[in-house]
């Protein structure tokens, strides 16, 4: 297994009614290739802070990411794009473009000053749309695609940039529940995929964000419990998928239900 990318004493603060809030206190964390972690933890917990510091796209407060055991802060913007691809929780299309325009943007990383697209980043861009069941939609405005095609098409997007490391923000938003399966299934295949024609590329690693307790369960090998004052516990899911540590997570009663093989996790009601 190949290290993806390691935190050292990590520290993300907010300003929140004038005085400092941590999110994030002292993160020693380390994703593998072949992994898939979910973050979790209640409303403004700090998970796509998380993630989006990750990603190299907000600065941290202290301590230290590594990516490829190379700082991140001091990767180039095309080492940052060959190394991982960010899925942001929502975005607005300004501007009307085409559905395979916007993966094909997903190719820029490896064009090395060459302006044009080749038939190769077509065949791949192509490639992922048909991975998201989205290909049909590849002419069609984004501007006029529904809530969870847009996010198919944005998964097939990160998917196309072909980076080890793929940082997802609630990947399963707006996804009807087939494709929410459908995109679990797909990405714990990506993960487990090792590529006989290049034996030094990593198996990909997984970090995402998610709500849903019970699709975390059938697709996460680890997790990360954001307690939401700096406290995290990150370890194998097992480990850390328990009542009471996901009770005291997302600040509920949940209750963990044994059903043949598989375990189903519910929020209790209230008396
Ligand atoms: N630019 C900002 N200025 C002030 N506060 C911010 C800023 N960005 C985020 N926050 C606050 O930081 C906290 C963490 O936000 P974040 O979006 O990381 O939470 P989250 O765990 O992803 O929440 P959710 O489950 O609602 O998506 C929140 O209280 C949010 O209001």
């Amino acid at each position: 297994m190949t290290t993806l990318l390691q935190t050292f004493d990590l520290q993300l603060r907010i300003r929140d009614h004038h005085r400092d809030r941590k999110l994030v206190d002292g993160l020693n964390w380390k994703i593998q290739s072949g992994e898939c972690w979910c973050v979790i933890g209640r409303n403004g917990a700090g998970k796509s802070t998380l993630v989006r510091s990750l990603a190299g796209l907000r600065a941290v407060d202290g301590g230290e990411i590594r990516i490829n055991d190379k700082p991140l802060s001091s990767c180039s913007l095309q080492e940052l794009a060959r190394a991982r691809a960010y899925l942001s929780q929502s975005s607005i299309d300004a501007f009307g473009y085409r559905v395979i325009e916007t993966v094909l943007a997903a190719r820029h990383p490896y064009h090395d000053g060459q302006y044009w697209e080749s038939t190769a980043d077509y065949e791949k861009a192509y490639q992922a749309l048909e991975m998201l069941d989205v290909a049909a939609l590849a002419d069609r405005d984004v501007r006029t695609l529904s809530g969870g095609e847009r996010q198919r098409v944005a998964i097939a997007a990160v998917l196309a940039q072909e980076t080890p490391l793929l940082l997802l923000d609630e990947p399963a938003n707006a996804l009807d529940v087939g494709h929410q399966v459908s995109v679990m299934q797909l990405l714990d295949k990506l993960r487990q995929v090792t590529h006989s024609d290049t034996p030094d590329m990593p198996n990909k690693a997984i970090v995402m964000v998610s709500h849903d307790l019970n699709l975390t369960r059938s697709v996460a090998t680890h997790a990360l419990l954001l307690m939401g004052d700096g406290a995290w516990q990150a370890g194998s899911i097992a480990e850390v998928m328990t009542a009471p540590l996901l009770s005291h997570c997302l600040g509920h009663q949940i209750e963990v239900i044994q059903h043949g093989d598989r375990q189903i996790f519910m929020p209790r009601e209230k008396a």
